[in-house]
């Protein structure tokens, strides 16, 4: 057993249980009795803790964004129906959150009772909504542990979503080991993981999880990671070609706890998540929600630093935070992010009646984007620069992203970091999705050297309409060219990172189109393009004639011999 595996086994935590006391006066011996049963029992080591007296919305929040399964104890006939239904209306409001009851009343206040909790759950759309009645002790410790697996179950749902792991804990000695609370989805050695915020990307070496099966949803797991980087408590890992996003600045719902006035002008402090990692908070428009005061008070917030979020989201901790006074470190409000406030908040989508296709169909042509990867040299440029040439000849209205002049607009701002080429990726990857919602054939000639980076323009566009060519020249054969003298510094050590020599290139694994340009000519490589495109019946798609007119430009290279045209892979 390595020190890794040995660390995670010791300290795997058991399940967390929430629990919102709605008399006030604590649980009595025999919920003390249940909770100890449970604590050992093989349904799962239950801990229990105690929310707070506050507000139900407040404490259930709290709960969830501590990831616990949330338990209501009801030991009063008089705690009332009204308490009840205060209840019942913020787990509406955090989103239909599994919720269970524990009723320790006598046996007919209890059916009573459960059968209101019911109904009133059933009329405010609560699907997951449980109660046990505390009778005897050992029989409701197996009910309760039975409930509390299946409501743990409801999260094993998440499975199938894209990885989502809050880290809580960055171990120490060699290497990179994270520990933290799978969220969503599943991970297995080799994969390719994004740290948010930061945007890194690491490869997963090895997952020590509980014993030897597959980490579920809820489990607490230990990564071994292999590269280099900046991981702190509350940063998330997520799928690297399907991460969430990352803000500083957000519209929030805030639930104040009853005694407690906030002010825009004090110091405030913010916990996402349950990994307890403080951040300093701008509370900006403070105010009510005059449509629906009782759903606590909006605000706009402006965070120190960014944080990966999802308020979409039915996972607590990427949306659930709580707010602390920072002298005091007082907890002293929970809240819901509810949208990040970018320059275009406000605005919401509208259908419009010229769309992609009427732009399209004016031009005569079927929007795509040609996205050229390849090593520095291997003749991305040279090509694309051919192929667009050609389509403009034909009448097809083009646009040419490429690297070298891209970073010295757009995103002049970008390095050659992991984080910074996949953040230019990203960016270009968006402005070519506009340019083929205007209609446009787009051309990108960038390394882009990672895969994920690669899937996820891709992802962005409708199916076909990203046509991934592989501009494949050996690294000797780029280097040999080295039009620029940058292989000739980097292998001197005086450009660090460069791609094919300190820093990755990832070949796509099935491009729509390879193109060895150590074989053959540009002139060839771009027809091949062309005649690609031409196959797939992409050119002059608008009328008759011009389909005519480019099948007949372009019919030497539809017949040409495979030896001559690089040809488009199975
Ligand atoms: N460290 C390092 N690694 C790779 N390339 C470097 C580097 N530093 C500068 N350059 C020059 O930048 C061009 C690549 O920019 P890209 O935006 O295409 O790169 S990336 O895919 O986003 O990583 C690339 O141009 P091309 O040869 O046209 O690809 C290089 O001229
Ligand atoms: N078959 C080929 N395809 C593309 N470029 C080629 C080919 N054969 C030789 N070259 C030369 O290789 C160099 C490629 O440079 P460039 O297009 O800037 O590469 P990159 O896009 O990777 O930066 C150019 O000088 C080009 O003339």
């Amino acid at each position: 057993m390595s020190w890794l595996q040995r660390e995670a086994a010791e300290e795997q935590p058991p399940g967390q249980l929430w629990v919102h006391d709605l008399g006030g006066a604590g649980p009595s011996w025999r919920v003390q009795g249940v909770f100890e049963l449970l604590a050992n029992s093989p349904l799962g080591r239950w801990r229990w803790q105690l929310g707070e007296a506050r507000s139900p919305a407040l404490s259930l929040l709290e709960g969830r964004r501590r990831s616990a399964q949330l338990l209501v104890l009801v030991d009063e006939p008089s705690a009332g129906y009204t308490a009840l239904m205060g209840v019942l209306q913020a787990a509406a409001l955090l989103g239909n959150e599994p919720l269970a009851f524990l009723l320790d009343l006598s046996e007919d206040v209890a059916r009573k009772m459960g059968a209101h909790i019911q109904t009133q759950a059933a009329a405010l759309g609560l699907d997951h909504v449980h109660t046990v009645w505390v009778g005897e002790m050992e029989a409701c410790a197996q009910q309760l542990g039975r409930t509390l697996l299946q409501m743990t179950g409801l999260r094993a749902a998440f499975l199938s979503g894209p990885l989502r792991l809050q880290v809580q804990a960055v171990l120490p000695g060699a290497g990179l080991a994270v520990r933290g609370e799978l969220l969503q989805g599943s991970v297995a050695p080799g994969e390719r993981v994004r740290l948010l915020p930061s945007g890194q990307v690491l490869v997963v070496r090895a997952v020590i999880g509980v014993g030897n099966s597959m980490p579920l949803c809820g489990d607490v797991v230990t990564l071994d990671l292999e590269g280099d980087a900046e991981v702190e408590p509350g940063d998330l890992i997520s799928a690297a070609n399907d991460p969430v996003e990352s803000e500083d600045e957000f519209q929030v719902r805030l639930i104040c706890d009853g005694r407690q006035t906030l002010s825009e002008t004090a110091d405030w402090q913010l916990c996402l998540g349950p990994a307890q990692r403080l951040r300093r908070v701008h509370v900006q428009e403070l105010r009510a929600d005059e449509q629906d005061p009782g759903r606590g008070l909006l605000a706009r917030l402006r965070l120190d630093a960014p944080v990966a979020f999802e308020p979409s989201s039915a996972l607590g901790p990427l949306r659930m935070f709580s707010l602390h006074e920072a002298a005091s470190g007082r907890s002293v409000a929970a809240g819901m992010l509810v949208s990040p406030c970018r320059a275009a908040s406000n605005i919401h989508r509208q259908a419009v009646s010229i769309d992609k296709q009427a732009r399209a169909a004016l031009k005569g042509q079927q929007p795509c984007v040609l996205w050229f990867t390849g090593l520095s040299g291997a003749g991305k440029s040279t090509i694309a620069n051919l192929v667009e040439q050609r389509l403009h000849a034909l009448g097809q209205h083009t646009y040419l992203l490429d690297g070298d002049n891209v970073r010295h607009g757009l995103n002049r701002d970008l390095g050659f970091s992991d984080a910074a080429r996949a953040e230019n990726i990203r960016r270009v990857a968006e402005v070519a999705k506009l340019m083929v919602d205007a209609g446009l054939i787009v051309l990108t000639a960038f390394i882009s050297p990672f895969r994920a980076e690669r899937d996820l323009a891709r992802h962005l566009l409708a199916e076909g309409e990203f046509v991934e060519v592989f501009v494949d020249a050996p690294l000797a054969v780029a280097e040999q060219r080295d039009v620029k003298g940058l292989y000739r510094k980097a292998r001197r050590g005086e450009l660090k990172g460069f791609t094919g020599i300190d820093a990755p290139y990832e070949a796509p694994e099935h491009p729509e189109l390879r193109l060895d340009t150590s074989r053959g000519t540009a002139d060839m490589a771009a027809d091949a393009v062309v005649a690609l495109l031409l196959a797939r019946g992409m050119l002059g798609a608008g009328d008759a004639a011009t389909a005519a007119s480019v099948r007949a430009a372009f019919a030497p290279v539809l017949h040409a011999p495979a030896a001559q045209a690089p040809q488009p892979r199975a």
